[in-house]
């Protein structure tokens, strides 16, 4: 040994003293160097362990993180509110166990129940207590901070934590698959365990629960106080463009590791996730137009965060609303709630001067006022009662006539709709292309549906298309998503996706004050213009319903408690106190029956046509239905079910219950709300081709806010790049794939109704048939209970024994819609093309809006 060591050799060769001393002298050289270097070495596996925890972004769900938080450009707000326990929830067996994903450095295991972490300790939250929010002030990057002597994870570990270990309590009984190509990469990765049971069909990853509607316990990964740097933009851009196939996994799909240098170049602690680091990564790679996106979406979510958490706001919501603690809302004019104190049953608009709103026309009150007459200033209760009465069957202001209204015939010219089959049979290769050899097209990218229902009988449709507007795609994303056509069914559909993205956060400018106007929260409605035909009639019959139903009892009438917490729906215009009673006298009706909770609900959408729908099946005899929109499911929820009840009219065996609120389909929290509520609720959406409900959506605000930008100006984010403002709410809610997932989360298909809001212009009828067939009832409405009013442009029911004058929607409905530029309509019509795609996939029928569009 000791003649291996070359100081022997010196020492006993009597090597001069001072070759010695530099001998000695570089063996320290050398000995420090190689500490320094171990020393060095050391330090990296922290990081490792970091990247460890950076890689699984790719599993984050850009779904949940858009119901996880409400994101401002200013005030950007983020919540975590947990949800009420599940209950009477079918069991999911394949979905209730923990998606064990593993983790390198740190395994997460929820637990499933509803409790948050705090300081660590774990304490039950009640049904509505928020969790715990972060408020974000947002500049270009983030500063959360709660409690800057806490560093606990970050947003970015957090959420990958949630998707990838968590016990979700709330588990699709429905399998739904995504098979992703360029995740194959994934599979093979031993990190990367997907159930493939809790996947976004839009999105196309494994998702997470949804945050914001505590379906996960997402919460209990939140530590008490955050530091953290996130580019929220970007992250909320790869929320809202639905598709992070992140440039993480990409990289590192096998190694599961991000490289080690781009967290030690911008991370010199292992417990601070270098997120911008990883943002910017994604938005290179994915090129998604993240500032756009991520305005987008915050504009719809302009709610600031305790508003959401105490008031399960969503993006259908009215912020002021939200904020003024007391929700009224016979009209959804944001201004007039701000006092906190709206009533609502006031008749009397024409009384209604500035300052003081009186709210049975909604276009009337766009005065914004200081204070709100209220119904229970100007009558009795039972006079109340007699009004609500009126809400709900008739109107006879005289300015419901709709004279203003005929200009325009609103009958589509297009054909009947076919029913659900597709037609197209051309299944596009272009889904089948790995994304790595996608990666690098410069085309737009196509988006192919291959359905297979029943055992790959069956019929597929494709489509290719671009998916965003404007010539920076750059990057296609392709996967495959399958779900069951029902329940305890083995058919399923398989949808291989491809999607485009665009652009860098930085091309998009910032979020456009003009927006924040927006309220978007379903319209005012109205119910019983009398039609011209039927005038005479009208005028010697005023009073009474024109749509043959079953009587209201008095007493049914909604509780001055109740009603500023109601939505304006049924009246556009309104009596004198006087004449209501003189109409509906209080005790026109008797009372019996039983309130009950209702077993059908129509959820939607807004400008779908759901008014329509609902008064036509208010002529059923054994329909009974509540007039207003009770927006229980979205904002007043913490009222109780028994509150919700105590709205519903009273039924008698053999009647069903209803109500209709549109903006629940756009609640995150509906489905499991209404799922806990009963499960076997039937529920109805009426869709229509989003592009007109967009048009119309806009045209109803445009009505009371004359002041605002022009559509084609709110559509864009950047017109010159055609990036499309998805993040508009009336934009947004025409994503019904995006929102339908939800629902299919709780509801198997079987009992959510879809019906054509196109069709029930074109052939009520049949579409009534339908929605008779589907909640049990005999099919009472039938083509006699309509007639086509040509200055309405729109069928209006009439009593099938013509003894009754017919009855038209009043004149909120069928506005004359602006011109908009063809240019801008095309461009929204490829924008939703994919959605709509993907949408008629998952509900297994073709509304055919392409075509009606290629028709128009
Ligand atoms: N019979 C009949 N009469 C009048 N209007 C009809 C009818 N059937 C469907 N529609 C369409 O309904 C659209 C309004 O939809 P909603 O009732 O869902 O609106 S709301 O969300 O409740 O405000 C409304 O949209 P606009 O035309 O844009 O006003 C109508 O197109």
């Amino acid at each position: 040994m000791a003649r291996c060591w070359p100081g022997t050799i010196l020492f006993s060769s009597k090597a001069p003293r001072k070759l010695v001393f530099l001998f000695t002298l570089s063996l320290s050289v050398t000995y420090l160097f190689y500490s320094l270097l171990n020393c060095y070495s050391s330090l990296q596996f922290p990081l490792q362990d970091a990247s460890d925890f950076l890689q699984p972004e790719a599993a984050i769900s850009p779904t949940d993180i858009i119901r996880s938080a409400s994101l401002k450009p200013d005030t950007i707000s983020r919540s975590f509110p947990s949800l009420p326990a599940s209950r009477n929830r079918q069991p999911a067996p394949a979905r209730t166990a923990e998606r064990n994903i593993h983790t390198s450095s740190s395994s997460i295991s929820v637990p499933q129940s509803n409790t948050t972490r705090t300081n660590n300790s774990t304490k039950q939250l009640s049904p509505e207590q928020p969790g715990i929010g972060v408020t974000i002030t947002k500049e270009s990057d983030l500063e959360i901070s709660t409690d800057p002597t806490t560093a606990g994870p970050t947003i970015s570990q957090l959420a990958i934590r949630t998707s990838r270990n968590v016990k979700s309590p709330h588990v699709p009984p429905a399998t739904q698959t995504y098979h992703h190509p360029s995740a194959s990469s994934l599979q093979s990765d031993p990190s990367f365990h997907s159930d493939n049971s809790n996947t976004d069909p839009l999105l196309g990853f494994p998702s997470s629960p949804n945050l914001n509607t505590g379906d996960s316990d997402a919460d209990l990964l939140l530590p008490p106080t955050i530091v953290e740097k996130v580019d929220v933009e970007k992250s909320w851009a790869q929320a809202a463009v639905g598709h992070s196939v992140p440039s993480s996994v990409e990289k590192s799909s096998t190694s599961n590791r991000i490289p080690i240098n781009s967290i030690a170049e911008k991370s010199s602690t292992s417990n601070r996730i270098p997120i911008n680091s990883i943002a910017e990564k994604f938005s290179t790679s994915n090129r998604i137009p993240i500032n756009s996106i991520a305005e987008t979406f915050s504009t719809s979510n302009r709610i600031p965060i305790n508003s959401i958490a105490e008031k399960s706001s969503t993006l259908d919501s009215d912020p002021i609303q939200a904020t003024a603690g007391e929700i009224s809302t016979l009209d959804n004019d944001p201004i007039h709630s701000t006092k906190g104190e709206i009533s609502t049953l006031d008749s009397d608009p024409i009384q209604a001067v500035a300052g003081e709103i009186s709210t049975l026309d909604s276009d009337t009150i766009h005065s914004a006022g200081e204070k709100v007459s209220t119904a229970t200033d100007k009558r009795s209760a039972s006079n109340s009662a007699t009004l609500t009465f009126l809400l709900q069957t008739t109107s006879t202001s005289e300015s419901e006539s709709i004279t203003d209204q005929q200009n325009t015939s609103r009958i589509p010219s297009r054909p009947a709709v076919q029913s659900s089959a597709f037609s197209a049979n051309d299944q596009s290769e272009d889904s089948h292309v790995p994304r790595s050899e996608k990666a690098n097209s410069k085309s737009y990218s196509s988006l192919t549906f291959d359905r297979k229902f029943g055992g790959g009988e069956g019929t597929s449709v494709s489509s290719s298309s671009p998916v965003l507007l404007g010539p920076s795609a750059v990057e296609s994303h392709s996967g495959y998503y399958t779900f069951p056509r029902e329940f305890g069914k083995s058919e399923s559909a398989q949808l291989p996706i491809t999607e485009t993205t665009y652009g860098k956060a930085e091309d998009y400018k910032q979020e456009d004050p003009t927006k924040t106007w927006e309220a978007t929260s379903s319209s005012a409605e109205t119910l019983g213009s009398p039609d011209l035909e039927g005038d005479e009639a009208y005028k010697s019959m005023r009073g009474l319903s024109y749509w043959d139903r079953t009587p209201l009892a008095a007493t049914e009438m909604i509780p001055e408690s109740h009603t500023g917490a109601l939505e304006k729906d049924t009246q556009e215009s309104s009596t004198a106190e006087e004449e209501l009673n003189r109409i509906f006298p209080v005790n026109c009706t008797p009372e019996y029956g039983e309130k009950k909770l209702p077993q059908a609900i129509i959820i939607g959408v807004k400008k779908g046509g759901t008014r329509a729908l609902l008064e036509a099946l208010r002529a059923h005899p054994d329909v009974r239905a509540v007039g207003v929109e009770p927006h229980f499911f979205d904002r007043n929820y913490e009222k109780g079910l028994e509150w919700y009840r105590d709205l519903m009219p009273r039924t008698i065996d053999g009647q069903i219950t209803m109500e209709k609120t549109p903006s629940y389909f756009v609640t995150n929290e509906a489905p499991q709300r209404i799922h806990s509520m009963a499960k076997d609720t039937k529920l109805i959406v009426v869709v229509r081709n989003p592009v007109t409900r967009a048009i119309s959506d806009y045209t109803q605000t445009l009505s009371k806010k004359p002041e605002i930008p022009t559509f084609e100006v709110l559509a864009f984010k950047n017109r010159t790049l055609g990036l499309i403002d998805a993040s508009w709410s009336a934009l947004r809610i025409g994503i019904y794939a995006l929102h339908l997932e939800s629902w299919m989360q709780y509801f198997p298909l079987s009992q959510i109704l879809f019906v054509s809001g196109e069709r029930l212009i074109s052939n009520p009828a049949e579409e009534l048939a339908k929605v008779q067939d589907f909640l049990g009832l005999r099919r009472i409405i039938t083509e006699k209970h309509f007639y086509f009013n040509k200055t309405k442009g729109f069928p209006c029911l009439k009593k099938p024994e013509d003894t009754g004058a017919p009855r038209c929607l009043g004149k909120s409905k069928g506005r004359t819609h602006p011109k908009i530029d063809p240019d801008v309509i095309q461009r929204l019509r490829k924008f939703y093309k994919p959605f709509n795609s993907m949408f008629y996939q998952m509900t297994g029928e073709d509304f055919q809006w392409e075509k009606e569009e290629l028709e128009s």
